[in-house]
């Protein structure tokens, strides 16, 4: 029923990140196109109610729809396109994977502003937040490689690029928050390893990130000093 499909995304932006994998493990083709937040155009502002990317852009027959919000995204390509499946047949371990890519939602909501902030004291509550909602994964983890054992799928697109932001983080200093948590660290490895991710993050991934930090004079970069 799409005729074309266009994703208004951001490079660092892991919630676009998370529709572009999805894209790319059912190999769907799609135009994306780069916007500056900081800047945003008149035509984006109209698209997106939140102002927010990703906004995956759905030309029909019928005319143009916008959609928001990534988790929304992901769920309408599952639907609607062909290729692998990214979701369970059961109803209720579905349910369960969507209550999963909400908690990795709930992870990036701790992780802003631990990347940016200049306050030690918000910095450390930030932390301790992300260990507490870690060690919750790493009890719902099985027996792995990926989410549901052998099939990668939409939770593993939601934690694939958190994964790669952490990485940055720990170029730089040692967190602790993966430090006693064996079944996170192997599926974050397992994770790092797949062409989509890969193809989703980008190889220039680490050095924007890393500029994006000293552009806000993160605390992290005084830890790293
Ligand atoms: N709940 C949204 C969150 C998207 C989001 O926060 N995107 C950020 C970039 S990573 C954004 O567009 N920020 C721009 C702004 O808030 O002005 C989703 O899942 O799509």
């Amino acid at each position: 029923m799409a005729v074309s499909l266009k994703l208004i995304s951001h490079k660092l932006c892991p919630y676009v990140q998370r529709a572009v994998i999805a894209l790319k493990e059912k190999g769907v083709p799609f135009e994306r196109i780069d916007i500056d937040l900081a800047n945003k155009p008149d035509w984006f502002l109209k698209l997106s109610p939140l102002g927010k990317v990703p906004v995956l852009v759905v030309t029909t027959e019928e005319g143009e729809v916008a959609l928001f919000e990534s988790n929304v995204i992901c769920e309408y390509i599952e639907e609607t396109q062909a290729g692998a499946k990214l979701h369970p047949a059961d109803a209720l371990k579905r349910a369960e994977h969507r209550a999963w890519m909400e908690f990795g939602s709930a992870i990036l909501g701790d992780l802003w502003g631990l990347e940016t902030t200049t306050d030690p004291a918000t910095f450390e509550s930030k932390r301790q937040a992300l260990a507490a909602k870690f060690s919750r994964v790493e009890a719902a983890l099985g027996a792995g490689p990926y989410f549901a054992s052998e099939r990668f799928g939409l939770v593993d697109a939601v934690f694939a690029p958190i994964f790669r932001y952490f990485d940055v983080f720990d170029e730089l200093t040692e967190l602790g928050i993966f430090s006693d948590l064996p079944k996170v660290c192997a599926w974050r490895d397992e994770l790092a390893k797949r062409p989509s991710v890969r193809s989703a993050v980008g190889a220039d991934y680490p050095q924007l990130l890393r500029a994006f930090l000293v552009r806000h004079d993160a605390h992290l970069l005084k830890l790293a000093a």
